[in-house]
């Protein structure tokens, strides 16, 4: 047996000192007033996470409640972008101010800590987890709902998040092909892994509406949200079509004129409706 560090984490052994695994979970700011805490994940990057993020923020606070989004996909933070913010987020002694948007929308994103929003975040991962950590523990939110926009993926600031981060549930959003994939179930075992609740699976880019007769075209093929949905066990909150109005929205930073009711069906949920 190597010399005792006291770290039982780091060693096997079960010895008279070893104690019982302690929880990761961080607590938030001693001034901050956060109600319920969702996660929105993906299994891979580019299926419109940040998107469906920013609606369901949009959607609760059309609702009429506070509402802030921690964008934890820091090495692609798009939050402030969809959203119109732009500058530096201030702090003081008692913490760091989330910006907050046209509509009243608290946000954080490493986006508005950088000097320059063009700025590369070429840290390594525990950099990183550190900072999303940070948004949690060191920010003054005050909102009934805080969306957390995941990084891609199950890495490890995904990790990280799962395990500092006390939410509440999580929503899933793939595409039509990403749903026949393996990637959507890794999300599925590792929020069940973690022991957080699945709220449901949003399918993005699912159809697009012809603009003449409003008929829906399902370019990858019809069904799949239904089946893996199944497969899963999970219940479908909504299936968004691809909107070229969706992504000027976004491009011009007004993301929450959107019109469309695909989210309506979500936020039911989220009210525990
Ligand atoms: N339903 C949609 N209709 C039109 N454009 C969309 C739609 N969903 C997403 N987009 C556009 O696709 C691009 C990728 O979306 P988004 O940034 O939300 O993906 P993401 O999954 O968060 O990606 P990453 O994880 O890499 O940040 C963006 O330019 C966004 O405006």
């Amino acid at each position: 047996m190597s010399e005792c560090t006291h770290d039982c984490s780091t060693c096997g052994e079960s010895c008279s000192e070893r104690q019982e695994p302690q929880s990761l979970l961080k607590e938030h700011h001693p001034e901050a007033h956060i109600g319920k805490v969702f996660g929105v994940v993906s299994g891979k990057g580019g299926v419109g996470k940040s998107m469906v993020t920013s609606q369901l923020a949009v959607t609760m606070r059309r609702r009429g409640y506070q509402v802030g989004v921690l964008d934890a996909d820091v090495t692609g933070p798009s939050i402030p972008k969809a959203f119109g913010i732009h500058g530096q987020a201030m702090g003081s002694e008692a913490g760091l101010y989330p910006m907050v948007s046209k509509t009243g929308i608290q946000v954080m994103s490493t986006n508005l800590l950088l000097p320059n929003e063009t700025d590369p975040v070429i840290w390594r991962g525990p950099v990183i987890s550190g900072v999303v950590q940070q948004f949690w523990t060191d920010v003054l939110w005050n909102c009934d709902y805080l969306f957390v926009d995941m990084p891609p993926g199950t890495g490890d600031v995904s990790l990280s998040v799962f395990q500092s981060i006390p939410l509440d549930g999580i929503v899933i959003v793939a595409s039509p092909q990403e749903l026949v994939s393996m990637v959507v179930e890794k999300a599925v075992k590792m929020a069940e892994m973690m022991e957080v609740p699945i709220v449901g699976l949003v399918e993005n880019m699912s159809y697009v509406a012809c603009p003449d007769c409003g008929k829906k075209i399902y370019l990858f093929g019809q069904g799949k949200t239904a089946q893996a949905a199944e497969r899963h066990h999970l219940p479908v909150l909504a299936e968004m079509p691809i909107d070229p109005a969706l992504a000027a929205l976004t491009d011009a930073g007004d993301i929450e004129s959107f019109q469309g009711s695909w989210l309506d069906q979500a936020a039911d949920k989220l009210e525990g409706k």
